[in-house]
């Protein structure tokens, strides 16, 4: 495969993943050498799924934080979509929670705050993960999550939104009214998802389970599920109160936020507003004008269009190198 159009910006390694319709390959970023991950998808196999890269994407360019993986650039031609990704090496929590059998309160609080941070943000931005699982959470070179695959997402006003359960991801995840074809909102199957997420990250097993698709609809919609003795109190009733078989009584995630077990520990609630501000970087627009050799006022105007495409890049890369203390520096093309 020549994959030309990344041809002098991204020097392409190795395959890291690949799924259904798609391939992630670890690259590196060629004005700043930074890592990323290109996520490339063949639009002949997308079929039907086109619609979902198209959402993903224009999700990703209003997502902004430092627990979602960040989109850096889109590259479109007749046949591929390209997105050049944020690196994540460390893998995704569900390999970190089977390794480790299960997680103790304070690791998996740790986990479970940046997961509320996320979502916090995701529901306030007006969005819906709707396919929230330990596989979508990755870990960057820090061990901070990163939640990936925002295919399904969606404007959680959305009323009786399609039920696009059967086309993907695996149930066990999924809300009752989700499951029922019901009329539901995105933010409340989220909450319940995460009441999965938080069992799945203190047992290491999932609280409903069956490999009879029916049979697990039925204890889903039951809302029964066992607790282990190893549980707490507090994050018994804290799953118990995401868990919620009807989506009114479930609790919110603006509520969560400030939850006791989340604070035990802690003497701030959860800090979910995104850290990147759209205001741009001195430093940043500095060492690109100088590259281009433009003013900082022409730099900054061209940046600041947000177009995803290398500028946007390497702004951001830019940006990564000095929050990681590295020298805010372009590498000069020979
Ligand atoms: C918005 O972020 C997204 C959206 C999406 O649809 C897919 C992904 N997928 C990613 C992103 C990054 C990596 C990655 O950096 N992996 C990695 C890097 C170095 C060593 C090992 C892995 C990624 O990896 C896929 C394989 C991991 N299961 C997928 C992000």
């Amino acid at each position: 495969m020549s994959y030309s159009e990344l041809k002098g910006l991204y020097h392409l390694r190795e395959t890291i993943g690949s799924g259904g319709f798609a391939k992630v390959k670890l690259a590196y970023h060629s004005l700043t050498g930074e890592k990323v991950a290109i996520k490339i998808m063949d639009k002949r196999s997308l079929g039907e799924d086109l619609p979902r890269v198209k959402t993903e994407i224009a999700a990703m360019k209003e997502l902004c934080h430092q627990h979602i993986c960040k989109l850096y650039q889109v590259i479109e031609t007749t046949d591929r979509f390209y997105m050049i990704l944020e690196y994540c090496p460390e893998g995704e929590l569900f390999d970190y929670i089977v390794a480790k059998d299960r997680l103790g309160e304070d690791e998996a609080r740790i986990f479970f705050r940046q997961i509320v941070a996320a979502v916090g943000y995701i529901h306030n931005q007006g969005y819906a993960h709707r396919d929230l699982k330990p596989e979508n959470l990755l870990l960057d070179e820090d061990q901070n999550l990163k939640l990936i695959d925002f295919g399904l997402c969606a404007n959680p006003q959305g009323g009786m939104e399609k039920h696009l359960f059967t086309c993907c991801g695996s149930p066990a995840y999924a809300a009752p009214e989700l499951i029922s074809g019901k009329e539901y909102l995105g933010a409340e199957a989220d909450i319940w998802s995460m009441g999965i997420l938080l069992y799945a990250l203190l047992c290491g097993y999932l609280p409903f389970d069956d490999e009879n698709i029916p049979q697990l609809y039925k204890k889903i919609q039951s809302g029964k599920y066992d607790t282990p003795s190893w549980l707490s109190l507090e994050s018994k009733e804290l799953i118990a109160s995401m868990l919620q078989v009807d989506p009114k009584r479930r609790i919110t995630v603006g509520h969560l936020m400030s939850h006791p077990w989340l604070l035990s520990g802690y003497d701030i609630s959860v800090e979910w507003h995104s850290k990147y501000s759209w205001k741009v970087d001195e430093d940043c627009i500095t060492e690109l004008a100088v590259h281009y050799g433009k003013s900082r006022s022409e730099m900054e105007a061209e940046v600041t269009l947000w177009n995803f495409d290398y500028l946007t890049a390497t702004y951001f890369l830019l940006l990564e190198k000095k929050q990681k203390g590295r020298p805010v520096r372009l590498i000069q093309q020979t």
